[in-house]
C-alpha cells in the first residue's frame, strides 16, 4: 500500500513537471530571422565595405531589426527565418549565402511574455538585389556596423551585430 502511494506520488510529480515544462515552452514566443549583409565592391577592403540590412516596423515604436518573425506551428527554425526574410524583405534562399558557424539567440520580454529570437547570418550574393518591403515595415536601411548599432538601439541586438561582424572578420583572416 505504502509503495503504491509512493509510486502514485512519483507519477503525479513527473506529470506535473512535464505539463509545467510544456506550459513554459508554449508561453515563450519564438521568432527566427537573418542578419543579412552585403559587401560593396570597389570600396575600402572588407570588412569596411560591409553593410547590414535593417527594417523599420510600420507599427508600434517603429523599431529597427533584421528580418525575422514568429515560428508557425510545426515549422522548423531555419524555414521560419527564410520565410520571414522572403516575406519582409523580398529576399529568398536563391539570393542568400548562409554563413557557417554563426547563430545567436536573444531573450527579451514583449508585453510581459518571454520571447526568444534566433538569428543566422547570410550574405546577399548580388549586392545590387532590390529589397521589397511588406506592409509590416515602412523603411529599410543598409548600414555599416556603427550606424546599424545606433538604429538597432537594443543592447542585445547591438551585441549580436558586433558578434556577426567579428565572425566575418575572423572568416576573412582565415582566407
Ligand atoms: N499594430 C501593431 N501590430 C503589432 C505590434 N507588435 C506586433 N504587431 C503585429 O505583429 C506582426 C509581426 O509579426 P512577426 O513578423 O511574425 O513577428 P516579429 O518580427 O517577431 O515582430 P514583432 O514586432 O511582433 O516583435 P519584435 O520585433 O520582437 O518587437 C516587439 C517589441 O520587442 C522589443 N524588441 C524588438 N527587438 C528587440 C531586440 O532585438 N532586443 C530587445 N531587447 N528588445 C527588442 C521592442 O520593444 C518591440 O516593441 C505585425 O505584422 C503586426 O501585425 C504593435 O505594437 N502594433
Amino acid at each position: 500500500m505504502w509503495m503504491d502511494l509512493q509510486a502514485r506520488q512519483l507519477v503525479v510529480e513527473s506529470e506535473l513537471k512535464a505539463s509545467h515544462s510544456c506550459f513554459n515552452r508554449k508561453m515563450v514566443l519564438r521568432a527566427c530571422g537573418f542578419i543579412i549583409f552585403r559587401r560593396l565592391v570597389g570600396r575600402i577592403p572588407s570588412p569596411g565595405n560591409i553593410e547590414y540590412l535593417l527594417l523599420q516596423t510600420s507599427y508600434g515604436e517603429h523599431h529597427w531589426t533584421p528580418p525575422k518573425g514568429h515560428v508557425d506551428p510545426g515549422e522548423d527554425d531555419l524555414t521560419t527565418a527564410l520565410r520571414e526574410t522572403k516575406e519582409e524583405a523580398g529576399l529568398g534562399a536563391e539570393h542568400l549565402k548562409v554563413i557557417k558557424g554563426f547563430v545567436q539567440e536573444l531573450h527579451y520580454e514583449v508585453r510581459g511574455k518571454p520571447k526568444e529570437v534566433l538569428y543566422w547570418l547570410a550574405e546577399l550574393k548580388d549586392p545590387g538585389t532590390a529589397v521589397t518591403l511588406s506592409d509590416e515595415h515602412q523603411d529599410y536601411r543598409w548600414a555599416q556596423l556603427e550606424e546599424a548599432c545606433t538604429l538597432a538601439r537594443y543592447k542585445d541586438l547591438q551585441d549580436t551585430l558586433r558578434a556577426a561582424h567579428r565572425h566575418l572578420e575572423a572568416c576573412q583572416d582565415k582566407q
